[in-house]
């Protein structure tokens, strides 16, 4: 199978590189940015002799007669006009932005971008890997989640499909690495901004706020609004995602890990921690795992629910490629096993 990366520059585009070098079925068939002649590894010297491709213009056309898949690593804005482009083309494709997430009316609000037209948003399956397989397989177009909902669905959703939580009760406080952010650079995330900090941002204004929010919905219609707030942490890779939920009834916290394990048992990459063992981001860094950990409190009826991913693995260019292997028939963990990074 020959896969084209479209934003290879950036930090997603890189991550499918370093998965796509080693996948067993598939074969990285061309790189492209809006720069072209350039070899990857002057951009990435840590690809020197080890990926030799080099930067190719952006021609929709031929990239979809070569390629089965092509992975849209690119801006939210360009993302989807991208994928308009290859829509009715023989090849799959999987954009890793925001365009495709939200009904148009949605998007504009929330992204204050203007929204690619909706039959496109219609085409797109949500690709949350872990509880959408079927819809993915005969996909020709997949939205790849975005990290934070990424790590706040897989940690909710046992909960909220079983319908134990009250409906207007739930907190995600969420924090997440600078390369969240992507390669470009900002203010918010210079080192010396970033370094030996910790602050919030988009507070009740972000823009994985009313995606959340619309897969929630889809599990358990009765769901009212969400309070989410994002804060920056001072380092490259991980999201933590603590969430705060108001139980129906009590429950234990040994009945509530019985529940999400076998919810989740048939799921090779989310490991539910034993009671009292809280994941932490570098636990997970360089995998694609998505680890939780939680706890009832008896006194306040409230659970929390703790999930750790890699943004830029599960977050991004690992679910991506966890639902190629989906599309494709392939066992969803192939060229995906990655032991975490540690220390
Ligand atoms: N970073 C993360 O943790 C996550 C990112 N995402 C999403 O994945 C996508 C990529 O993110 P990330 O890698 O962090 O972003 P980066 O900013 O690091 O990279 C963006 C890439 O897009 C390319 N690009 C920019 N403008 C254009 C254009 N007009 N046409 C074609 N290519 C263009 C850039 O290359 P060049 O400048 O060389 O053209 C670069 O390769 C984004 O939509 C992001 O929201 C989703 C989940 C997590
Ligand atoms: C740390 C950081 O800045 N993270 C970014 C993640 C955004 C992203 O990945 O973009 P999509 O909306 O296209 O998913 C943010 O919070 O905006």
């Amino acid at each position: 199978m020959k896969a084209s990366i479209i934003g290879t520059t950036g930090y997603g585009g890189a991550e499918l590189l370093r998965i796509l070098n080693q996948h067993p079925e598939f074969d990285i068939q061309s790189i492209h940015s809006t720069r072209d002649d350039l070899p990857i590894w002057h951009e990435y010297p840590h690809l020197y002799n080890v990926i030799d491709n080099t930067l190719q213009a952006i021609d929709p056309e031929k990239i979809a007669l070569k390629a089965d898949v092509v992975f849209l690593a690119t801006p939210s804005g360009i993302s989807g006009e991208l994928a308009g482009k290859f829509v009715d083309k023989d090849i799959k494709v999987i954009d890793l932005s925001g365009d495709l997430r939200l009904d148009a009316n949605q998007y504009q609000q929330w992204y204050k971008k203007e929204p690619v037209n909706q039959a496109l948003i219609n085409k797109a399956v949500y690709g949350l890997s872990e509880w959408n397989s079927e819809e993915i397989q005969p996909a020709h177009l997949i939205s790849n989640p975005g990290c934070y909902p990424t790590a706040a669905l897989l940690s909710l959703a046992p909960v909220i499909k079983e319908d134990i939580v009250q409906v207007d009760s739930i907190i995600v406080d969420a924090k997440s690495g600078i390369s969240g952010a992507g390669r470009s650079l900002s203010r918010s995330s210079s080192f010396s901004e970033a370094n030996e900090n910790f602050s919030a941002y988009k507070v009740n204004q972000h823009q994985h706020t009313p995606e959340i929010e619309k897969q929630l919905h889809k599990w358990n219609e009765n769901i009212q609004p969400i309070t989410f707030t994002t804060q920056l942490l001072p380092i490259t890779r991980g999201i933590m995602a603590t969430s705060y939920v108001k139980l129906k009834e009590s429950y234990t916290s040994p009945q509530l890990l019985e529940l999400y394990e076998q919810t989740y048992n048939s799921c090779p990459f989310i490991r539910i921690r034993p009671e009292n063992n809280y994941p932490s981001v570098k636990e997970v860094a360089g995998s694609n795992y998505c680890d939780i950990g939680m706890h009832v409190d008896e006194r306040t009826g409230r659970v929390t629910i703790i999930s750790v991913i890699d943004n830029l693995m599960k977050g991004a260019a690992g679910q991506a490629v966890q639902n190629a292997n989906i599309m494709f028939g392939m066992n969803e963990t192939t060229g995906l096993n990655f032991i975490p990074l540690y220390p």
